[in-house]
Protein backbone atom coordinates (compact mmCIF):
# COMPACT_ATOMS: atom_id res chain seq x y z
CA UNK A 1 0.00 0.00 0.00
CA UNK A 2 1.59 3.21 -1.12
CA UNK A 3 2.44 5.74 1.91
CA UNK A 4 0.04 8.06 0.46
CA UNK A 5 -3.13 6.36 0.61
CA UNK A 6 -2.42 4.85 4.15
CA UNK A 7 -1.80 9.00 5.12
CA UNK A 8 -5.16 9.35 4.12
CA UNK A 9 -6.65 6.45 5.43
CA UNK A 10 -5.39 7.59 8.79
CA UNK A 11 -6.17 11.04 8.26
CA UNK A 12 -9.42 9.59 8.16
CA UNK A 13 -10.02 7.74 11.03
CA UNK A 14 -8.33 10.18 12.81
CA UNK A 15 -10.54 13.16 11.89
CA UNK A 16 -13.78 10.96 11.93
CA UNK A 17 -13.77 8.68 14.47
CA UNK A 18 -10.84 9.55 16.56
CA UNK A 19 -10.77 13.17 17.05
CA UNK A 20 -14.46 13.80 18.03
CA UNK A 21 -14.68 11.16 20.75
CA UNK A 22 -11.14 12.54 21.99
CA UNK A 23 -13.08 16.10 21.77
CA UNK A 24 -16.20 14.83 23.58
CA UNK A 25 -13.66 13.65 26.61
CA UNK A 26 -12.92 17.19 27.43
CA UNK A 27 -15.98 19.03 26.68
CA UNK A 28 -19.76 18.05 26.25
CA UNK A 29 -21.18 17.06 23.25
CA UNK A 30 -24.43 16.30 21.91
CA UNK A 31 -25.90 13.19 22.35
CA UNK A 32 -25.69 12.76 26.29
CA UNK A 33 -23.50 11.55 28.73
CA UNK A 34 -21.40 8.62 28.56
CA UNK A 35 -21.94 7.91 32.01
CA UNK A 36 -26.32 7.53 31.76
CA UNK A 37 -27.94 5.12 33.09
CA UNK A 38 -30.95 3.90 34.78
CA UNK A 39 -28.97 2.71 37.89
CA UNK A 40 -27.42 6.39 37.84
CA UNK A 41 -31.26 8.00 36.97
CA UNK A 42 -32.36 5.94 40.22
CA UNK A 43 -29.97 6.39 42.89
CA UNK A 44 -30.24 10.44 42.07
CA UNK A 45 -34.03 10.02 42.16
CA UNK A 46 -33.57 7.66 45.28
CA UNK A 47 -31.35 9.67 47.24
CA UNK A 48 -32.55 13.38 46.26
CA UNK A 49 -35.76 13.34 45.61
CA UNK A 50 -38.37 12.89 48.96
CA UNK A 51 -42.14 12.08 49.08
CA UNK A 52 -42.47 11.83 45.63
CA UNK A 53 -42.60 8.10 45.03
CA UNK A 54 -45.17 8.04 41.51
CA UNK A 55 -43.09 11.07 40.43
CA UNK A 56 -39.81 8.69 40.79
CA UNK A 57 -41.61 5.80 39.09
CA UNK A 58 -42.09 7.64 35.84
CA UNK A 59 -39.70 9.79 35.78
CA UNK A 60 -37.03 6.96 35.90
CA UNK A 61 -38.98 4.33 33.45
CA UNK A 62 -40.09 7.29 31.32
CA UNK A 63 -36.53 8.54 31.01
CA UNK A 64 -34.60 5.62 30.75
CA UNK A 65 -37.27 3.53 28.62
CA UNK A 66 -36.80 6.71 26.03
CA UNK A 67 -33.12 7.01 26.80
CA UNK A 68 -32.36 3.88 25.50
CA UNK A 69 -34.59 3.76 22.36
CA UNK A 70 -32.35 3.65 19.01
CA UNK A 71 -35.26 4.92 17.24
CA UNK A 72 -38.16 6.83 19.02
CA UNK A 73 -41.56 7.19 17.24
CA UNK A 74 -41.55 10.59 18.80
CA UNK A 75 -39.94 13.08 21.27
CA UNK A 76 -40.58 12.03 24.90
CA UNK A 77 -43.20 14.80 26.31
CA UNK A 78 -43.39 14.66 30.26
CA UNK A 79 -46.20 16.54 32.01
CA UNK A 80 -45.40 17.82 35.66
CA UNK A 81 -48.14 18.50 37.78
CA UNK A 82 -48.77 19.69 41.43
CA UNK A 83 -48.41 21.92 44.20
CA UNK A 84 -45.80 24.57 44.88
CA UNK A 85 -42.41 23.76 46.30
CA UNK A 86 -42.81 19.59 45.56
CA UNK A 87 -39.86 19.44 43.20
CA UNK A 88 -41.19 19.59 39.71
CA UNK A 89 -38.19 21.68 38.50
CA UNK A 90 -35.68 19.84 40.96
CA UNK A 91 -36.82 16.76 39.16
CA UNK A 92 -35.99 18.55 35.78
CA UNK A 93 -32.39 19.68 36.97
CA UNK A 94 -32.25 15.64 38.28
CA UNK A 95 -33.15 14.24 34.33
CA UNK A 96 -30.93 17.47 33.02
CA UNK A 97 -27.63 16.90 34.77
CA UNK A 98 -28.08 12.69 34.03
CA UNK A 99 -27.99 13.09 30.22
CA UNK A 100 -25.78 16.38 30.18
CA UNK A 101 -22.29 17.08 32.04
CA UNK A 102 -23.80 20.79 32.37
CA UNK A 103 -27.27 20.03 33.40
CA UNK A 104 -29.53 22.73 32.78
CA UNK A 105 -26.07 25.14 32.16
CA UNK A 106 -26.14 22.45 29.29
CA UNK A 107 -25.61 23.95 25.74
CA UNK A 108 -27.94 21.73 25.07
CA UNK A 109 -30.94 22.13 27.45
CA UNK A 110 -33.10 25.00 26.97
CA UNK A 111 -35.73 26.02 30.20
CA UNK A 112 -38.25 28.75 29.13
CA UNK A 113 -40.21 30.65 31.93
CA UNK A 114 -44.14 31.38 30.83
CA UNK A 115 -43.66 34.91 32.80
CA UNK A 116 -40.28 35.61 32.04
CA UNK A 117 -40.02 34.73 28.36
CA UNK A 118 -43.92 34.91 27.33
CA UNK A 119 -45.34 37.60 29.66
CA UNK A 120 -47.34 39.88 27.13
CA UNK A 121 -50.58 37.97 25.52
CA UNK A 122 -50.22 41.25 22.87
CA UNK A 123 -46.77 39.45 21.43
CA UNK A 124 -48.40 36.34 21.56
CA UNK A 125 -47.72 35.62 17.43
CA UNK A 126 -44.08 36.73 18.14
CA UNK A 127 -43.06 34.56 20.56
CA UNK A 128 -44.59 31.65 18.70
CA UNK A 129 -42.44 32.50 15.90
CA UNK A 130 -39.51 32.65 17.76
CA UNK A 131 -40.66 29.90 19.63
CA UNK A 132 -40.85 27.54 16.74
CA UNK A 133 -37.19 29.00 15.56
CA UNK A 134 -35.79 28.43 18.72
CA UNK A 135 -36.82 25.13 19.16
CA UNK A 136 -36.14 23.84 15.02
CA UNK A 137 -32.86 25.50 15.09
CA UNK A 138 -31.32 24.00 18.54
CA UNK A 139 -33.35 20.27 17.09
CA UNK A 140 -31.03 20.90 14.41
CA UNK A 141 -27.73 21.30 16.07
CA UNK A 142 -28.50 18.95 18.62
CA UNK A 143 -31.10 15.63 18.10
CA UNK A 144 -31.12 15.33 21.81
CA UNK A 145 -32.21 18.27 23.26
CA UNK A 146 -34.72 19.43 26.35
CA UNK A 147 -36.86 22.09 26.59
CA UNK A 148 -38.15 22.53 29.94
CA UNK A 149 -41.51 24.68 29.95
CA UNK A 150 -41.98 25.94 33.76
CA UNK A 151 -45.22 27.70 34.81
CA UNK A 152 -47.32 26.32 32.20
CA UNK A 153 -50.32 27.44 33.88
CA UNK A 154 -49.69 30.58 33.05
CA UNK A 155 -48.79 30.19 29.43
CA UNK A 156 -50.96 31.83 27.04
CA UNK A 157 -53.18 29.14 25.53
CA UNK A 158 -52.63 28.40 22.10
CA UNK A 159 -48.70 29.15 22.72
CA UNK A 160 -48.37 25.64 23.55
CA UNK A 161 -50.28 24.50 20.55
CA UNK A 162 -47.26 26.35 18.44
CA UNK A 163 -45.18 23.03 18.97
CA UNK A 164 -47.94 20.35 18.59
CA UNK A 165 -46.14 19.72 15.35
CA UNK A 166 -42.82 18.97 17.14
CA UNK A 167 -44.31 16.97 19.66
CA UNK A 168 -46.30 14.45 17.25
CA UNK A 169 -45.35 11.36 15.37
CA UNK A 170 -43.91 13.09 12.24
CA UNK A 171 -40.34 11.09 11.08
CA UNK A 172 -39.21 14.99 10.09
CA UNK A 173 -40.87 18.42 10.14
CA UNK A 174 -38.98 20.70 7.45
CA UNK A 175 -36.44 17.95 7.07
CA UNK A 176 -35.64 17.83 10.86
CA UNK A 177 -36.12 15.32 13.34
CA UNK A 178 -37.36 16.12 16.79
CA UNK A 179 -38.10 12.16 17.73
CA UNK A 180 -34.71 12.04 20.28
CA UNK A 181 -35.95 15.59 21.98
CA UNK A 182 -37.80 15.55 25.36
CA UNK A 183 -40.00 18.11 26.62
CA UNK A 184 -40.98 18.79 29.77
CA UNK A 185 -44.05 20.73 30.80
CA UNK A 186 -44.46 22.31 34.48
CA UNK A 187 -47.68 23.37 35.91
CA UNK A 188 -49.05 23.60 39.35
CA UNK A 189 -52.73 22.59 37.41
CA UNK A 190 -54.37 20.06 38.94
CA UNK A 191 -52.37 20.08 42.50
CA UNK A 192 -55.64 20.46 43.80
CA UNK A 193 -57.23 17.25 42.96
CA UNK A 194 -53.38 15.62 43.41
CA UNK A 195 -54.19 17.16 46.91
CA UNK A 196 -57.64 15.81 47.42
CA UNK A 197 -56.68 12.22 46.64
CA UNK A 198 -53.36 12.77 48.82
CA UNK A 199 -55.83 13.99 51.43
CA UNK A 200 -58.40 11.22 51.37
CA UNK A 201 -56.04 8.72 51.81
CA UNK A 202 -54.81 10.35 54.72
CA UNK A 203 -57.84 10.64 56.33
CA UNK A 204 -58.80 7.47 55.61
CA UNK A 205 -54.78 6.26 57.34
CA UNK A 206 -53.30 4.79 54.40
CA UNK A 207 -49.80 5.40 53.57
CA UNK A 208 -48.92 8.16 50.71
CA UNK A 209 -46.90 5.31 49.17
CA UNK A 210 -49.91 3.47 48.65
CA UNK A 211 -51.28 5.92 46.18
CA UNK A 212 -51.33 4.41 42.74
CA UNK A 213 -50.78 6.57 39.67
CA UNK A 214 -54.13 4.78 38.77
CA UNK A 215 -55.65 7.30 41.32
CA UNK A 216 -54.39 10.07 39.42
CA UNK A 217 -53.60 10.36 35.97
CA UNK A 218 -57.51 10.42 34.56
CA UNK A 219 -58.50 13.43 36.27
CA UNK A 220 -54.83 15.03 36.28
CA UNK A 221 -55.02 15.23 32.29
CA UNK A 222 -58.58 16.54 32.04
CA UNK A 223 -58.10 19.12 35.06
CA UNK A 224 -55.40 20.35 33.09
CA UNK A 225 -57.54 20.53 29.91
CA UNK A 226 -60.41 21.71 31.85
CA UNK A 227 -58.63 24.62 33.30
CA UNK A 228 -58.92 28.15 31.85
CA UNK A 229 -55.50 28.97 34.16
CA UNK A 230 -53.28 25.61 32.01
CA UNK A 231 -51.43 26.39 29.23
CA UNK A 232 -52.62 23.19 28.14
CA UNK A 233 -56.50 24.66 28.44
CA UNK A 234 -58.40 23.21 25.37
CA UNK A 235 -54.58 22.52 23.74
CA UNK A 236 -54.56 19.92 21.15
CA UNK A 237 -51.80 18.74 23.35
CA UNK A 238 -53.65 16.76 25.60
CA UNK A 239 -57.09 15.85 23.03
CA UNK A 240 -54.31 14.68 20.88
CA UNK A 241 -52.44 12.66 23.21
CA UNK A 242 -49.46 13.92 22.26
CA UNK A 243 -48.44 13.62 25.73
CA UNK A 244 -46.52 10.67 27.00
CA UNK A 245 -47.43 10.91 30.46
CA UNK A 246 -48.80 12.79 33.31
CA UNK A 247 -46.74 13.17 36.38
CA UNK A 248 -48.14 13.94 39.95
CA UNK A 249 -46.38 15.66 42.72
CA UNK A 250 -47.46 15.20 45.99
CA UNK A 251 -48.03 17.87 48.77
CA UNK A 252 -44.80 17.64 51.09
CA UNK A 253 -45.76 16.66 54.60
CA UNK A 254 -43.63 18.08 57.92
CA UNK A 255 -41.28 15.09 58.05
CA UNK A 256 -40.22 15.78 54.17
CA UNK A 257 -39.94 19.41 55.01
CA UNK A 258 -37.33 18.13 57.67
CA UNK A 259 -35.26 15.83 55.10
CA UNK A 260 -35.18 19.13 52.88
CA UNK A 261 -33.83 21.15 55.82
CA UNK A 262 -30.79 18.17 56.43
CA UNK A 263 -30.40 18.15 52.87
CA UNK A 264 -29.58 22.39 53.04
CA UNK A 265 -27.36 22.07 56.46
CA UNK A 266 -25.77 19.35 54.65
CA UNK A 267 -24.88 21.09 51.34
CA UNK A 268 -23.76 24.58 53.76
CA UNK A 269 -20.92 22.30 55.88
CA UNK A 270 -23.08 22.18 58.90
CA UNK A 271 -23.55 19.45 61.04
CA UNK A 272 -26.77 18.11 61.48
CA UNK A 273 -28.67 20.02 64.02
CA UNK A 274 -32.22 18.22 65.25
CA UNK A 275 -33.02 21.11 66.97
CA UNK A 276 -32.41 23.69 64.58
CA UNK A 277 -34.13 20.98 61.69
CA UNK A 278 -37.46 21.25 64.36
CA UNK A 279 -37.66 24.85 65.09
CA UNK A 280 -37.50 25.45 60.87
CA UNK A 281 -39.93 23.39 60.14
CA UNK A 282 -42.21 24.50 62.58
CA UNK A 283 -41.90 27.71 61.40
CA UNK A 284 -43.61 26.50 57.92
CA UNK A 285 -47.38 26.96 57.61
CA UNK A 286 -49.81 23.63 56.75
CA UNK A 287 -53.30 23.10 55.34
CA UNK A 288 -55.87 22.06 55.83
CA UNK A 289 -56.73 24.21 58.67
CA UNK A 290 -57.66 21.14 60.50
CA UNK A 291 -55.60 18.61 60.11
CA UNK A 292 -52.41 21.16 58.87
CA UNK A 293 -51.33 18.01 56.68
CA UNK A 294 -49.05 19.65 54.03
CA UNK A 295 -46.80 22.38 53.64
CA UNK A 296 -47.95 25.31 52.09
CA UNK A 297 -44.99 26.16 50.12
CA UNK A 298 -43.53 22.37 49.69
CA UNK A 299 -39.50 22.58 51.01
CA UNK A 300 -39.63 26.54 49.29
CA UNK A 301 -37.91 28.94 51.74
CA UNK A 302 -37.00 26.51 54.24
CA UNK A 303 -33.76 27.60 53.11
CA UNK A 304 -33.84 30.93 53.65
CA UNK A 305 -35.25 30.53 56.92
CA UNK A 306 -32.08 28.37 58.24
CA UNK A 307 -30.27 31.61 57.78
CA UNK A 308 -31.89 33.24 60.31
CA UNK A 309 -30.30 30.25 62.50
CA UNK A 310 -27.00 30.10 61.35
CA UNK A 311 -26.31 33.89 60.77
CA UNK A 312 -23.73 34.94 63.25
N1 LIG B 1 -39.68 16.45 46.80
C1 LIG B 1 -38.54 17.11 47.07
N2 LIG B 1 -37.46 16.42 47.49
C2 LIG B 1 -36.31 17.06 47.77
N3 LIG B 1 -36.15 18.42 47.68
C3 LIG B 1 -37.21 19.14 47.26
C4 LIG B 1 -38.45 18.53 46.93
N4 LIG B 1 -39.31 19.50 46.54
C5 LIG B 1 -38.63 20.67 46.61
N5 LIG B 1 -37.37 20.47 47.05
C6 LIG B 1 -36.35 21.49 47.30
O1 LIG B 1 -37.00 22.77 47.17
C7 LIG B 1 -36.46 23.52 46.07
C8 LIG B 1 -37.62 24.16 45.31
O2 LIG B 1 -38.41 23.14 44.72
P1 LIG B 1 -38.85 23.19 43.18
O3 LIG B 1 -38.28 24.41 42.55
O4 LIG B 1 -38.55 21.87 42.55
O5 LIG B 1 -40.41 23.39 43.38
P2 LIG B 1 -41.53 23.35 42.25
O6 LIG B 1 -42.37 22.15 42.48
O7 LIG B 1 -40.90 23.49 40.90
O8 LIG B 1 -42.33 24.65 42.66
P3 LIG B 1 -43.12 25.70 41.73
O9 LIG B 1 -44.35 25.02 41.25
O10 LIG B 1 -43.41 26.82 42.70
O11 LIG B 1 -42.16 26.10 40.64
C9 LIG B 1 -35.74 22.48 45.23
O12 LIG B 1 -34.64 23.07 44.55
C10 LIG B 1 -35.25 21.48 46.27
O13 LIG B 1 -34.05 21.95 46.88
Amino acid sequence: VEPISLGLALAGVLTGYIYPRLYCLFTECCGQKRSLSREALQKDLDSKLFGQHLAKKVILNAVSGFISNPKPKKPLTLSLHGWTGTGKNFVSKIIAENIYEGGLNSDYVHLFVATLHFPHASNITLYKDQLQLWIRGNVSACGRSIFIFDEMDKMHAGLIDAIKPFLDYYDHVDGVSYQKAIFIFLSNAGAERITDVALDFWRSGKQREEIKLKDMEPALSVSAFNNKNSGFWHSSLIDRNLIDYFVPFLPLEYKHLKMCIRVEMQARGFEIDEDIVTKVADEMTFFPKEERVFSDKGCKTVFTKLDYYYDD
